[in-house]
């Protein structure tokens, strides 16, 4: 960190006299008419350097960047200091200074042990990993039974937020990687309908509770696993039985072990995985019962070629670093609010909600780690969709609309699902090309009018017009496998990382998650009687009294 704020950098007044100036030649569709090797320039192929078959093209060459932009953007990577926080994070160094905290979640993909980690935990993770295998493997071969002897047929992991997303997203991602014959289910709302909904699917004598929380103290997460367990007792009876059928996945201990989890039921994690970043921890033990170990393990593997990329490329080949410097680009000069990531494959369809947490809770912030306010901003707002069904909602917004949205499309070449001779797949892929390049070049007036005829009015003319210098990435690989997915994940978490250190802020802490919880304790305490609500302003008050009209119990 260099404790500066990233406007004072020099390369960041450049870009911004950069985009005074020029921003008019900017234009996509001249750039590529100036350029015909721009795809070239603009494009670099993934190959891990630990496994040849875990491979994507990242095109970037749709952007609103020249070489000069992008040089400029990766001088404030230099300036920033991004190479050297990222080798004191890979080395352990307390990079959450805030929670005084290492951040370590490339220590536990750590495969070929080719990174040397000092900091206390960090020799326990095959141990962990072991452990995880070992499970997974007797749930799924039918060795580790029920209380009634039978096998287990039902996953329901029960947590929220980093102990939730990431094993929803990866075990739709693999689904193709199951079994089958075990259901995963994931309740995370403290809505009750979310358990009684799942509940009504599951059968006490074969269901396995996964209960995963990092601090075990998650008020979602403890009153969901205290009614699974209740409704689990109220047929099992005895409470020994809670052992065949309760594990925890939690740095807490002594948590776990006072809900009645017996100690070798417990996976333990650190506290240098944070919540965001722990999939690949004991966090990730529902994707491997569900996908297998193996696959899990691919995952990691995946993860862990992306790690070396990022430790060990220069920066203008490094991808998370490009990324994360043309994000910045829309985001802090041209004034860009979101970032669209849209996954032109059903098995991704979690994946825009797996980043908005990965990507908004990391960088939602607008204080430096210094202690100042920024004076630009921060991390984008996320959203996305799966497929060509977005096409038929929001594109036209994003096609047409007044507001700038970059987008990354990502599609698999081939799919698992081939129906059809894959006709559904070259379909969606038709689509998965021709939406970059409708944003991108656009539908001129000249080209309506001679579409349209004489006879057609000025406004429908006007309508039909698609301005296009509308930015986009693409992303294409093989298939949707394990460790392309492990390789995927983990270059979005670097860019992430890229971002917060340009900005000065600290991707690694959550504080802005704290207010609502302490509010809402006070609340639950005044639920009972108009007379208790006190201290509030007249609407939150109003509300409450509105609620208390109808409570029943
Ligand atoms: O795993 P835990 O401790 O139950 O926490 C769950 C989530 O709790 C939220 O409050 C945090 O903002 C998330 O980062 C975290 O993932």
């Amino acid at each position: 960190m260099s404790g500066k704020l990233a406007s004072e950098y020099n390369s960041w007044k450049k870009l911004q006299e950069i985009y005074d100036t020029q921003k008019s030649q900017l234009v996509l569709k001249d750039l590529f008419a100036q350029d015909p090797s721009r795809f070239n320039t603009f494009s670099k192929e993934y190959v891990s350097p630990d496994d040849p078959s875990t491979t994507f093209l990242l095109d970037y060459s749709k952007n609103l960047i020249t070489k000069p932009v992008l040089e400029t953007l990766l001088s404030l990577v230099k300036e920033a200091n991004v190479e050297g926080v990222r080798d004191q994070m890979f080395a352990g160094e307390h990079i959450n200074t805030s929670e005084d905290r290492a951040v370590l979640h490339v220590a536990l993909r750590n495969v070929n042990d080719d990174f040397k980690i000092q900091e206390a935990g960090a020799d326990e993770v095959a141990g962990v990993l072991a452990h995880i295998k070992e499970f997974s493997e007797a749930v799924r071969s039918g060795e580790w039974k029920g209380y009634t002897g039978k096998t287990i047929t039902s996953l329901v992991n029960i947590g929220i937020g980093g102990s939730d997303l990431g094993p929803v997203m990866v075990t739709e991602a693999l689904k193709q990687y199951s079994k089958r014959d075990l259901a995963a289910h994931f309740v995370s709302n403290i809505d009750g309908t979310h358990i009684a909904e799942t509940l009504r699917e599951c059968d006490p004598e074969t269901t396995l509770f996964i209960i995963a929380s990092k601090t075990f103290t998650t008020q979602e997460t403890i009153t969901n696993a205290e009614s699974a367990r209740d409704w689990f007792l109220a047929t099992a009876k005895d409470k020994a039985h809670v052992a065949k059928h309760f594990v925890a996945l939690s740095t807490n201990t002594k948590a776990v072990t006072e809900f009645g989890i017996a100690k070798e039921n417990m996976f333990q994690f650190w506290d240098w995985v944070g919540g965001r970043y722990s999939l690949w921890s004991a966090i990730g033990l529902s994707i491997a019962l569900y996908v297998g170990y193996d696959s899990f393990e691919k995952l990691l593997q995946g993860a862990h070629g992306m790690d070396k990329h990022f430790k060990e490329t220069p920066i203008e080949n490094n991808l998370p670093v490009i990324l994360a410097v043309i994000g910045i680009w829309y985001n802090d000069f041209y004034g860009s609010q979101t970032h669209a990531l849209l996954p032109y494959d059903q098995y991704l369809h979690k994946f825009a909600d797996y980043f908005q947490q990965g990507d908004m809770e990391s960088n939602g912030k607008s204080i430096t780690k210094g202690g100042q306010r920024v004076d630009y901003q921060t991390g984008p707002i996320i959203w996305g969709a799966a497929g060509t069904n977005g096409q038929h909602s929001f594109y036209q917004l994003v096609h047409q609309g007044t507001k700038l949205i970059p987008a990354d499309f990502i599609a698999p070449a081939t799919t698992h699902n081939p129906i059809a001779h894959s006709k559904h797949h070259r379909i969606l892929l038709s689509n998965f090309f021709a939406q970059p390049e409708a944003l991108a070049f656009g539908k001129t007036e000249e080209e309506v009018r001679a579409e349209l005829g004489k006879g057609a009015s000025e406004a429908t003319v006007k309508s039909k017009v698609f301005e296009g210098n509308r930015p986009s990435n693409s992303i294409i690989f093989p298939l949707m496998t394990p460790s392309t997915l492990g390789a995927l994940i983990a270059l979005y978490e670097h860019k992430i990382f890229v971002q917060g250190v340009i900005w000065g802020i600290n991707s690694f802490d959550q504080m802005g998650v704290e207010l609502g919880k302490v509010l809402a304790k006070a609340i639950l305490a005044q639920l009972e009687s108009p007379e208790d609500v006190k201290g509030h302003d007249s609407s939150t008050t109003g509300l409450i009294h509105y609620y208390q009209k109808y409570r029943k119990e």
